[in-house]
């Protein structure tokens, strides 16, 4: 593939691809899918987002929990811390006893519901309390061991515990007491319940999970709230700072946004813990929405897309179906050789139709109507064919457009692009409008017009034929019956065609039929007509005629004339004549058939009458058709009824005046009419093909004479058979000589073939092979009646004969007619330069015979030696001669 042709085919190929792109079902999934990647990736990115700011505010929740946490704590420490330092101030000051005493006057003490107050002496016995309690043994608490063991002055927070002062939950929170040397002098405690220190627990702001926790340096819990529930003790394993990370809690493993911070002066840390599932599941709520929502928008626009994808499908298919369809019918108009116009109605208010607007058509049209398909298409069809109401086209259209069904006709075009042209419409019904389909069929219309022509015409000279012949008489007898007028008809028969066209050819024959056709016409008028009847016959009408028959004679004369004229056919100039029967309407005739028959019966008798003149028709005339038809009709059973014999003219050598040969000659014994002439009755047998079988008889027969003469011991003369021209042509002629010698046993050289020139020249090749082959099977041949046809002299060469018949019309003058002397002389000297042996036919004169004999000719027949005998008695002159022979012989 060339590279252009293969880069056009890429870019075809690549904007095919690009169309399909195109297409809504490919395009749409694929932009779904961006969609769909867009929507997750902006849910999931806004769920992260989201998430991340959950996580901060829960964290920062913590944190600010945290921060107040510390604040509530570190107040309520302060106030505690506050209590055990007064406390521990007073009972310095005041002794243990009066101590509560003096500050519960005072106002100073907590409320016993909060806080209860001990103040335990240096042996560990709780010395005074409020709320009241037995004087105990609170020695072996950690907070009395812790305070005796140490002089420092700090605060000391217990676990939270039970003891036998104060059997609730507590916690104790403790200063050493000093004396006035600085000894331990006991403890002061406050003891706190536990729940105090989460009473700040907001259930709002830390949910069900939530947890506020204390606890100790130690890593245990003193008060830890989760929801409603409040507990102690227990570790706190991992060391968070105050940030709200977000870890695991170890009492419960709760994950939680913890934050904690050191408490100032305790050896406590706050605990704040947000649960993570309570803190994020305002998020958790909205993420699922996102994804409730970014999942089912997914699923709506899968399916909504997979649903336009099917229809879009559906379309794009049926859209290339019918473009597929518009492709094939633009293509397959295209290359139609029809011009196809669609064309939509125009209606005008009332809604009848005015006019069709051309909306497509295809390149045949644009030839059509000489305009391009651009120029065409919005058009209206009365600017392109502005004679289309006048001849009815419209109607037709508006027809078809208005009840449907199919239009055709047939018109010539006055179209100037399409003039003259004969075209052909179909008009169908579209919806909106028509279509028409215009073909030219100006072709066929002339084929026709030929067929037609043909039909009626003679195929050579383009005369009327027989049919024609017939009709126009028709029509002239008509047209003379109603004018009260009358019709001449001239049957015209050629006179020595037959000689022109055996031997010129039928080319030449030809030639001559269509000048002598032209020469005819040339004398007629315009209404008279001649025609071709077939072969060289012709016929005249002359029409429109007065019941005269003279009237008609100068025309004929004229026609005579004309045809008499020589003719130059192939360098040779002939002449023909021509025998007329003339009948003239309604005399001789009432209808076309009689008057044919009754003109051929005249020409007859004008042939007969010596040739080349015209006869007007007469009754008696008709007798010898008939006798014709008789003939005829006897001839097919002349065969079978063995009325056929054969005479034997010899054939005599001009020297010696010995017989050397016979010529076989029929005859036949009609029942009624007596001995026939075969110069009547071979032609009819040539024109009925009888000629074969009755030949083929006359061959047998003339073998088997022959032989017989031989077997009975008569020397071998050669016997000629005549051969006509139907035989010749005949293609088993061969076949037929050869069965006939061996039917008989005759040697073939002493069987001779008689043809005429006429007979040779009309096939030249296959005549010459055909005497080569019976040359070459031992046959001879003689041209017979030579010098009255027109052989060439340079095809005379090529023929493979023995001998030259100077026909006898040039003989029988021979004694008077200098030319027929020539002429004699010509083909004798002709026949001894082409080394052939010449014989001289209807010798009857001694005169003739001294005149050939003193010319050197080879042979004669005639008369003077012998008519044609019957097969006796030429036996007996053979036999005569046989015995003469011996006996000068003897003598010799
Ligand atoms: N195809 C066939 N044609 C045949 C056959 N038999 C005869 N013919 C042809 O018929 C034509 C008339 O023949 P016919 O009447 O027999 O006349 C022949 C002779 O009788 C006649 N002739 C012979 N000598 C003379 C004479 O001195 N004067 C004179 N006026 N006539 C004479 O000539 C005829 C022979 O002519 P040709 O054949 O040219 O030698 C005739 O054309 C025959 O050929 C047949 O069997 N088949």
């Amino acid at each position: 593939m060339p590279g252009g042709a293969r880069a056009s085919g890429a870019q075809a190929g690549l904007r095919r691809w690009l169309g399909r792109g195109m297409d809504t079902h490919i395009s749409l999934p694929i932009f779904a899918a961006i969609l769909l990647v867009v929507i997750w990736v902006v849910t999931l990115r806004t769920i992260a987002n989201q998430g991340e700011a959950a996580q901060q505010a829960a964290r920062a929740s913590s944190r600010e929990l945290i921060d107040t946490y510390e604040a509530q704590l570190a107040r309520n420490l302060g106030s505690i811390d506050q209590t055990l330092k007064v406390l521990k101030y007073s009972v310095e000051l005041n002794g243990a006893s009066d101590a509560l005493r003096q500050l519960n006057r005072h106002g100073l003490l907590p409320s016993g519901l909060v806080f209860s107050v001990m103040v335990v002496d240096r042996d560990g016995i709780v010395a005074a309390s409020n709320p009241a309690v037995r004087q105990v043994s609170v020695a072996d608490q950690p907070f009395f061991q812790v305070h005796s063991a140490s002089k420092a002055d700090t605060p000391y927070v217990s676990q939270t515990t039970t003891d036998a002062a104060n059997p609730d939950w507590h916690m104790h929170f403790s200063r050493r007491i000093g004396d006035r040397n600085g000894q331990f002098a006991g403890v002061v405690v406050v003891a706190v319940d536990p729940a105090y220190f989460t009473s700040g627990y907001e259930r709002s702001r830390m949910g069900g999970h939530g947890a506020l926790g204390l606890f100790g340096s130690d890593g245990m819990l003193r008060s830890l709230r989760v929801g409603d529930t409040i507990s102690w003790g227990g570790a706190i394993p991992a060391a968070l700072d105050d940030s709200g990370q977000l870890a695991a809690s170890a009492w419960d493993g709760v994950r939680r946004y913890t934050s904690m911070r050191p408490l100032h002066g305790f050896a406590l840390t706050a605990l704040v813990g947000l649960s993570e599932t309570e803190q994020l599941a305002g998020f958790e709520q909205r993420r699922r929405n996102y994804l409730w929502l970014a999942g089912s928008g997914s699923l709506a626009l899968v399916l909504v897309v997979a649903l336009v994808c099917v229809l879009s499908w559906q379309m794009t298919r049926t859209r290339r179906r019918i473009r597929r369809f518009q492709e094939t019918y633009a293509a397959a108009s295209e290359a139609s050789v029809d011009a196809f116009f669609v064309m939509r109605s125009q209606f005008d208010a009332k809604g009848t139709i005015t006019d069709f607007v051309i909306e497509a058509t295809n390149t045949r049209a644009e030839k059509m109507s000489g305009m391009r398909k651009q120029e065409l298409r919005g058009k209206l069809l009365c600017e392109v064919m502005p004679g289309y109401r006048a001849n009815g086209m419209f109607d037709d259209l508006v027809k078809v457009a208005i009840l449907g069904g199919v239009h055709e006709a047939e018109w010539q075009s006055s179209h100037p692009a399409v003039a003259q042209l004969w075209l052909h419409r179909q008009v169908v019904p579209v919806e909106g409008g028509v279509v028409a389909i215009v073909r030219d069929i100006t072709e066929r219309k002339l084929a026709e017009e030929r067929i037609r022509h043909m039909a009626h015409h003679d195929d050579l000279t383009g005369l009327p034929n027989r049919s024609m012949i017939r009709d126009r008489l028709d029509q002239a007898i008509r047209q003379a019956s109603r004018n009260g007028r009358c019709v001449a008809v001239a049957f015209i028969d050629l006179d020595g065609f037959k000689l022109v066209n055996d031997g010129l050819g039928h080319n030449a024959g030809d030639e001559l039929l269509k000048l002598v056709g032209m020469r005819m016409g040339d004398c007629l008028r315009h209404n008279d007509m001649l025609g071709r009847f077939g072969g060289d016959e012709f016929v005249v009408i002359l029409a429109d005629q007065p019941d005269d028959p003279l009237s008609v004679t100068p025309v004929l004369e004229k026609i005579r004339q004309a045809v008499n004229e020589p003719i130059l056919l192939d360098g040779q100039e002939v002449q023909v004549g021509c025998s007329m029967g003339v009948v003239m309407y309604p005399r001789d005739g009432a209808d076309p058939n009689t008057l044919m028959m009754n003109a051929d019966a005249a020409m007859y008798r004008a042939k007969e009458q010596g040739k080349n003149v015209f006869q007007f028709y007469a009754r008696e005339m008709n007798a010898s058709v008939e006798e014709k038809l008789v003939l005829l009709e006897g001839l097919r059973n002349a065969l079978d009824c063995g009325q056929f014999s054969l005479l034997y003219q010899p054939k005599v050598d001009l020297r010696s005046g010995r017989i050397f040969g016979v010529e076989a000659l029929i005859r036949w014994q009609h029942p009624e009419h007596g001995m026939v002439s075969p110069a009547r009755f071979i032609a009819l047998a040539e024109e009925s093909g009888l000629i074969i079988p009755i030949g083929d008889w006359v061959l047998q027969t003339a073998c088997l004479q022959a032989r017989a003469w031989s077997d009975a011991g008569l020397p071998q003369v050669t016997m000629s058979v005549n051969v006509s021209p139907r035989q010749f042509e005949e293609k088993r002629l061969v076949e037929r000589v050869a069965q006939a010698l061996s039917d008989s046993g005759l040697p073939a050289h002493a069987l001779e073939i008689e043809v005429t020139e006429g007979i040779i020249m009309r096939d030249l090749a296959q005549s010459v092979g055909k005497m080569s082959e019976l040359k070459a099977m031992g046959v001879t041949l003689s041209i017979d009646d030579f010098g009255t046809g027109y052989s060439s002299l340079s095809a005379l060469k090529s023929f493979p004969i023995s001998t030259l018949k100077i026909d006898k019309s040039f003989v029988s003058d021979l004694a008077d007619s200098a030319d027929d002397q020539a002429i004699a002389l010509a083909v004798i000297s002709l026949g001894h330069r082409l080394n052939l042996r010449v014989l001289a036919e209807g010798v009857e004169t001694e005169q003739q015979r001294r005149f050939l004999l003193e010319n050197d000719c080879d042979e004669m027949q005639g008369y003077l030696f012998s008519r044609p005998v019957p097969a006796a008695e030429m036996q007996t002159m053979l036999l005569a001669q046989a015995q003469a022979q011996a006996t000068l012989e003897v003598a010799a």
